[in-house]
Parts: C-alpha cells; structure tokens; sequence
C-alpha cells in the first residue's frame, strides 16, 4: 500500500517543538472495562495538566468512534484497526509536541502492543483502570452491560468479547477504592518520575 510513497522529512522536529512548548510530548495510554472510570480519570488529568500550562489532547473511545472510526464496530478486527487509527493519530499529535491522553478499552495485549509500536520509544506509559467488572456492571453508566445481558449487545467487553488485563503497566488504579483526586495525584506523581514533567509540577496547585 505505500509501496510509491516516499517519506518527506520536515524541517520543524519534535524536539524544537518541546522547546516551544516547554515540555516534552508522550502518549498517556488508559485501558479498562466499559465504566471503569477511563474517561473521567483522563478528563480529570486533562485539567490537571492544562492548569499547570501542558498542552494536551484527550482521544476518547466513543468521540473517535463518531468521526475517525465511524466505520468500524467491535470485532477484535475492528477494534484493532480503530486502535490502529487511534495509535497513528496519537503518534502524529506526539510528533505535534502534545501529551495525549487516550481513553480506549484496547482489551487485547497485541492490540496495545501495537499502538506503543506507533509512538516514538520513551514516549508511551500504560495506564491500567482496574476496576472490577462487578463494579463497572454495578454503575452501567449508559445501561450498555443491561443491554448485553440480555443479548442485545454482542461482543460487549467483560460480557461476551475478553479483556486481557496488562502484564506490565506504568501504573493500576481501581477507581472503585481510589478517590479521583488521588489517582490524580499518583498520576502526576509518574509524570514526574519518569521526568515527563518537574517533580514541582506534580504537587497540588
Ligand atoms: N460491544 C461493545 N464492547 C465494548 N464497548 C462498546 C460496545 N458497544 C458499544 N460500546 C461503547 O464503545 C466504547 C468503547 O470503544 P473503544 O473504541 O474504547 O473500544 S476498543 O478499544 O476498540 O475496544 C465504550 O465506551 P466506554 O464505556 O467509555 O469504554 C462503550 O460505550
Ligand atoms: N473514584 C472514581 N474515579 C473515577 N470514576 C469514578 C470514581 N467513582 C465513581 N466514578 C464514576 O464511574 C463512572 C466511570 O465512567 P467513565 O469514566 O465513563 O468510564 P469509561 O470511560 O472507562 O467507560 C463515572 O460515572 C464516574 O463518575
């Protein structure tokens, strides 16, 4: 398919970017059931990082899948070619000098692994939303676990399709015994260890 295509060099590189911005750029991966808490943590991560002046972007499941990803549903092929999309997209805004943060079920191994593959190395931490199911179906916060117990959702993750919990996380956090703040704050914690940001950023503002 890109068998003609030859790859142009561009003359603003990420790392100008990162000094145009004041900080370097990354992927911020969270993975996790249906109603684990994905896009509240990122959302919540979002304002955390705008309000110390990071410029982020949030790639969310169900935004994407209105747009980019309209075409596809939830086969294991279709979610890797959606995660495929998502993974490009994200490798572009890291290249952008961005942090992004995507939200996505992502629940094979493979299908995680290969959207590390399209991000720069270094620049990737997988974050883990380990909420238990019981939970998550306890919440059912669109009714989608009540459609799927009763059939009327097929391959619905945790219910009829699996979930392949990460090996090797950045980081867990079970929303259902973590207050959001402190998931907040253990987050901004591994921002800074890994020297994503200054350890004086990742304190309460
Ligand atoms: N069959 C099935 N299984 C799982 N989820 C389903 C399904 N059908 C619709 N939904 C809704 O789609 C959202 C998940 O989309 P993702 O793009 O994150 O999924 S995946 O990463 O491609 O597996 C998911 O959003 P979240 O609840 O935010 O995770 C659901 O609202
Ligand atoms: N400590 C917590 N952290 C994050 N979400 C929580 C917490 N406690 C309860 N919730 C609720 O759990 C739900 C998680 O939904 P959501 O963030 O949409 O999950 P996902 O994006 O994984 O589908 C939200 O209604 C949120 O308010």
């Amino acid at each position: 398919m890109t068998d003609n295509i030859v790859w142009q060099q561009h003359h603003t590189s990420r790392a100008q970017r990162a000094e145009l911005f004041g900080h370097r750029s990354g992927v911020i991966w969270f993975t996790g059931l249906s109603g684990s808490g994905k896009s509240t943590v990122a959302n919540a991560l979002e304002q955390a990082l705008a309000a110390r002046g990071f410029h982020t972007y949030l790639l969310d499941g169900d935004n994407v899948r209105h747009g980019l990803c309209a075409d596809l549903g939830f086969s294991a092929e279709d979610r890797t070619e959606n995660l495929r999309r998502v993974g490009a997209v994200s490798g572009l805004m890291v290249d952008a000098g961005l942090l992004v943060l995507s939200a996505f079920i992502s629940p094979y191994r493979s299908q995680r692994a290969l959207v590390r593959s399209l991000v720069p190395e270094q620049s990737f931490l997988e974050v883990y939303i380990a909420t238990p199911l019981a939970i998550c179906e306890q919440r059912d916060v669109k009714g989608l676990y009540q459609k799927a117990r009763k059939g009327e959702i097929s391959h619905f993750t945790g219910i009829s399709d699996p979930y392949e919990a990460p090996e090797n996380p950045d980081l867990v956090i079970d929303t259902s015994s973590t207050e959001l703040s402190d998931s907040i704050e253990q987050l901004l914690q591994l921002l800074a260890e890994r020297g994503w940001i200054k350890a004086a950023q990742s304190t309460t503002l």
